[in-house]
């Protein structure tokens, strides 16, 4: 299934007719350079073109007053006074005689892309459009924004395609209020936003933007807001957050929809959000919610300034929604400690409401709400320029790297007995001794065999390094010797660094390194004595890898941030038997990981668990895993143990922090 683009020139068709400093940034050329970029790189040629079309004024009234739609009909007949005079109700926001019929296809384009999303025509698509809508409340326009499209989408989703539950992820670098508003007392959306906030010293200056606005009445938890109180944010600080706060919410609430307010003014460059996070953060953004609602994602452009960042954002976005390998995440450090307070700030207050946070740490002791207060208080203009603002001055970055697909997407070595699943290549490697390995048979290796499989694996390995081929699936009859004779000494002129993600138990692990060659996780119900090495990470959870609820928290907690963090050029991913994970489970972990290492995972499993090998290639080709059933909540018991886990590994690990205690 493919990924749809909409776009149509006639929403170019309307700009600004006066002068005002606010709205100077929202010009036609915002949509034009981004689809010049997509036409430019082949991308748009390989999306689905859907046309969009007006919403209809039952549609616009999902979300907005009939009067707020009387009175914007009225305006393509305005003069320019008029316009002018009609504009000053409003805050941060021009009209235009085309407006209208422009904001009509803005929202009709979202429409469309969740119709073609919801009867199976495309997986998941982006509509490029304007007027943006996360501002616009139910009877007023606001912020660039008339109606509110992503809003509307979403009641739409419900009311006409029975959708239960829409998650809304709102990346641009404004509070969408307007979404907030129209969903906050209700528990079938979820809206998460992070804005560049300042305690409140950011537009649009608002109270409710701030952490401890969780949702009222039933939609009490369902309303996600993560200020960011300094300039300057890093891909880390974006990452972090995904990792800690959004995905284990997103995990739980189970959307069955995921609609996406993708404004790219959150993107290194932009004079709005003056953040430092490149243009690739949102290939790993995108990729980190493709797994979500079996895949159904759409996106809608909302803000986005800088119009050599923004195209860049959206090709890295398009180029994700279309399957292709992610970059490796550009140098991550440790979040900020900025970050970090708003991180904790925000689990703190919704413990409450997900189990999944329930073991967070409370509010920090230096509450960030108290500097909202004073600094309200102070006279405007005397914070000085802190040296996170200078960094956002810097307005240099490098072009994403390309992301070539694999002539090969999946190689296979299966025994002849198990067919290859179709989209998987049997891999062909020469018959002769790999020869790294040929030293192993001089000291007199016994088991031939052996040898001759982890010969191919060597092989295998070598051609994904070569990006000849993207991931691999192999079946091995034991799946312990292949892990000691593939690990043990593994050559070093082979990989740098290899990330092994064992599922299920495995006895004797005497092949670990501390050097940092392999940083080796494993998740199971054996509870292993306290482990002193950094690069060994045993994740014990009492009932085994078939408590979903346990896994996905132990994956998106500590698997997620820890590999982001080591930033693997190959995955390993072993299921030993007997593991008890669920096949849905475990295509969500293959997804995940495939985020990794440019796409490298290879899988090991044992011949006699075959069964598995048709969701394990249809993981490992990209197909999105079938949605978790509802999760159970988190043991108690598991919740507490992963949570000491993360405790003791963030001094070494610094993207698993989530408190700001102990930073400088
Ligand atoms: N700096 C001037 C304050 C107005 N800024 C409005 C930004 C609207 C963004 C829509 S994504
Ligand atoms: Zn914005």
């Amino acid at each position: 299934m493919g990924t749809a683009l909409i776009y149509d020139e006639e929403m170019t068709k309307y700009k600004l007719l006066w002068v005002d400093p606010a709205c100077k940034i929202e010009v036609p050329e915002r949509l034009t350079v981004s689809y010049e970029a997509l036409v430019r790189s082949g991308l748009s040629d390989r999306c689905v073109s859907i046309p969009p079309r007006e919403a209809t004024d039952a549609e616009i009234l999902l979300a907005h007053s009939e009067e707020y739609l009387e009175a914007v009909k009225k305006t393509p007949y305005m003069t320019l006074e008029d316009l002018k005079e009609f504009t000053l109700q409003y805050g941060d926001v021009y009209f235009h005689p085309n407006i209208y019929h422009c904001a009509k296809l803005a929202a009709g384009s979202a429409l469309q892309l969740v119709d073609s999303v919801m009867t199976g025509k495309v997986r998941n698509g982006i509509a490029l459009v304007r007027p943006p809508g996360h501002h616009s409340m139910r009877s007023a326009a606001n912020g660039f924004c008339v109606f509110n499209n992503v809003a509307i989408a979403a009641q739409y989703a419900k009311q006409k395609h029975g959708v239960k539950r829409v998650l809304i992820v709102d990346w641009d670098i404004h509070h969408g209020q307007g979404v907030q508003y129209c969903f906050e007392d209700d528990p079938s959306v979820l809206y998460y936003s992070w804005h560049r906030y300042e305690h409140q010293k950011f537009w649009p200056n608002l109270r409710e933007s701030d952490y401890d606005s969780v949702g009222k009445g039933n939609g009490a938890g369902f309303n996600v807001n993560v200020p960011w109180n300094k300039v300057g944010m890093e891909n880390s600080d974006y990452l972090s957050i995904f990792c800690h706060v959004l995905l284990p919410v997103a995990y739980e609430f189970c959307p069955d929809l995921v609609l996406v307010c993708a404004g790219f003014d959150s993107a290194i460059g932009d004079p709005e959000g003056e953040m430092c996070a490149t243009p690739d953060i949102f290939a790993h953004l995108t990729h980190l919610l493709m797994n979500l609602a079996g895949g159904k994602l759409c996106a809608v452009l909302e803000g986005g300034y800088n119009l050599t960042s923004l195209p860049q954002s959206v090709c890295q976005t398009v180029q994700t929604l279309l399957g292709d390998p992610l970059p490796q995440p550009a140098g991550l450090r440790s979040p900020c400690k900025s970050a970090l307070e708003s991180l904790q700030c925000v689990r703190s207050a919704h413990r409450r409401y997900w189990s999944f946070l329930k073991h967070a740490a409370n509010q920090p002791s230096t509450d960030i709400s108290t500097k909202r207060i004073k600094l309200a208080n102070e006279e405007e203009g005397k914070t000085e320029m802190a040296v996170e603002e200078r960094a956002a001055e810097i307005k240099e970055w490098p072009e994403p790297p390309e992301r070539p697909s694999p002539p090969v997407r999946c190689a296979s070595l299966l025994p002849e007995d198990v067919a290859c699943p179709d989209g998987l290549k049997l891999f062909s490697s020469s018959k002769d001794l790999h020869p790294l390995l040929a030293s192993k048979l001089q000291n007199g290796a016994d088991d031939q065999d052996a040898l001759i499989t982890v010969s191919r694996l060597y092989a295998m390995i070598e051609k994904m390094l070569t990006n000849e081929i993207g991931s691999g699936l192999v079946l091995i009859s034991d799946i312990s010797a292949a892990m000691m004779g593939a690990l043990q000494d593994l050559p070093s002129d082979l990989v740098d660094r290899v990330l092994v993600v064992c599922v299920g138990k495995e006895k004797d692990l005497n092949y670990l390194t501390t050097d940092g060659k392999m940083l080796f996780v494993q998740i199971s119900d054996e509870d292993k004595e306290k482990e002193k090495n950094k690069y060994f990470i045993p994740v014990s959870l009492k009932k085994g890898c078939s408590d979903t609820a346990g896994f996905i928290q132990a994956v998106l907690g500590l698997l997620l941030p820890l590999a982001y963090e080591y930033d693997p050029t190959l995955v390993l991913l072993v299921r030993t038997p007997g593991s008890g994970v669920d096949d849905s489970m475990w295509q969500q972990l293959i997804g995940l990981l495939l985020g990794f290492a440019k796409g490298h995972t290879l899988v090991l499993m044992q011949t006699n668990e075959k069964v598995h090998v048709g969701p394990t290639a249809s993981a490992l080709l990209g197909r999105p895993a079938p949605p978790l059933l509802e999760l159970q909540t988190l043991d108690q018991e598991d919740g507490e143990a992963l949570e000491r886990l993360r405790e003791r590994l963030q001094t070494d690990w610094k993207m698993l922090q989530t408190t700001s205690e102990g930073t400088e």
